[in-house]
C-alpha cells in the first residue's frame, strides 16, 4: 500500500525575473512501513519536496496524497489537524515551545490531540535519545544537539503514520547519529511507520530500504 503519493508535483520559485524549478513533475510513491532516505546535491529540491509532503508549502501544480487523503488545497485549519494526527515532522529549526519544559514539549502534540500518551513507549524514546536528565529543563537550557533530540522525541511520541525529517541528525556526532537512525528504523519496523528522511550522511542512507536520489528537482532513482 502506498502511504505517500505525489502526482506531477511541481514547485516554481519566482526570484525577480527568473524562475527556479525546485521540483519538476515529481511522481513519487512511498510504501507503508518503509525507511526512505532522500539524497542529492545542495539545491536539488530535497527540502522543497519534504515541505510539500508535510503540507508546509503549497505546490505550483500537482498533488500530494497522504494515507489516501489529498492534502493539496486543504484549508489551513484542516491541514494542521491532519498534520497533527498523521505526520511527525522533524524540522531543521527545532520549533520547541519555549514556555514548556522538555517533557511537556515531547508530549505536546499528543496532548493537543486529546490522546493518551503511551508512557512506556515515550520512556523508551527518552532513554534512547538520552533526555532523561533534562526533562524538567526548558529549551533555552539545552544545546542545539539536545534540542534536536527533543524534536525527534516529540515527532515519535505521537506515533504518526508518517515521519518526515530534514537532516534529523545534522548537528549530532556520528555515534549519536547512528543511534538515532537506529531508533527511527526500529519505529518503522515496530509501529509500521513510514519514514522519509533527508540525509547527506551515506552511512545513514545505507540503513534505508530505499534511497531516493534527487537532481535538479527530479527523482533519479
Ligand atoms: N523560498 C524560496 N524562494 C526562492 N527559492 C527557493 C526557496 N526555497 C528553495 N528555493 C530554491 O529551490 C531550489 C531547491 O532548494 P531546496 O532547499 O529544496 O534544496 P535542497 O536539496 O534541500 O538543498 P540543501 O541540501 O542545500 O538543503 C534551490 O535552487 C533553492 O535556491
Amino acid at each position: 500500500m502506498n502511504v505517500i503519493e505525489t502526482q506531477h508535483l511541481t514547485k516554481i520559485f519566482k526570484d525577480g525575473a527568473s524562475e527556479i524549478h525546485a521540483l519538476n513533475d515529481v511522481n513519487l510513491t512511498i510504501e507503508k512501513s518503509t525507511f526512505n532516505a532522500v539524497v542529492g546535491t545542495s539545491g536539488s529540491g530535497k527540502t522543497t519536496l519534504i515541505n510539500m509532503l508535510g503540507g508546509l508549502d503549497t505546490p505550483t501544480s500537482g498533488t500530494v496524497t497522504i494515507d489516501g487523503t489529498v492534502i493539496t488545497g486543504m484549508k489551513d485549519r484542516e491541514l494542521s489537524i491532519f498534520r497533527r494526527k498523521k505526520l511527525g515532522i522533524i524540522f531543521q529549526n527545532y520549533n520547541l515551545v519555549p514556555t514548556l519544559n522538555i517533557y511537556e514539549n515531547i508530549v505536546f502534540p499528543v496532548d493537543l490531540d486529546g490522546r493518551r500518551v503511551d508512557k512506556a513507549f515515550v520512556e523508551e524514546v527518552i532513554h534512547t535519545l538520552h533526555l532523561k536528565e533534562r526533562l524538567g529543563d526548558y529549551p533555552y537550557q539545552l544545546s542545539g544537539g539536545q534540542q534536536q533530540r527533543v524534536a525527534i522525541a516529540r515527532a515519535l511520541a505521537a506515533k504518526p503514520s508518517v515521519i518526515l525529517a530534514d537532516e534529523p541528525t545534522g548537528s549530532l556526532d556520528s555515534k549519536n547519529s547512528q543511534n538515532i537512525a537506529g531508533l527511527l528504523k526500529e519505529c518503522v519496523d515496530t509501529f509500521k511507520q513510514t519514514l522519509v528522511m533527508i540525509t547527506h550522511n551515506l552511512e545513514l542512507a545505507q540503513l534505508a530500504d530505499r534511497v531516493v536520489r534527487m537532481e535538479d528537482g527530479r527523482i533519479q532513482e
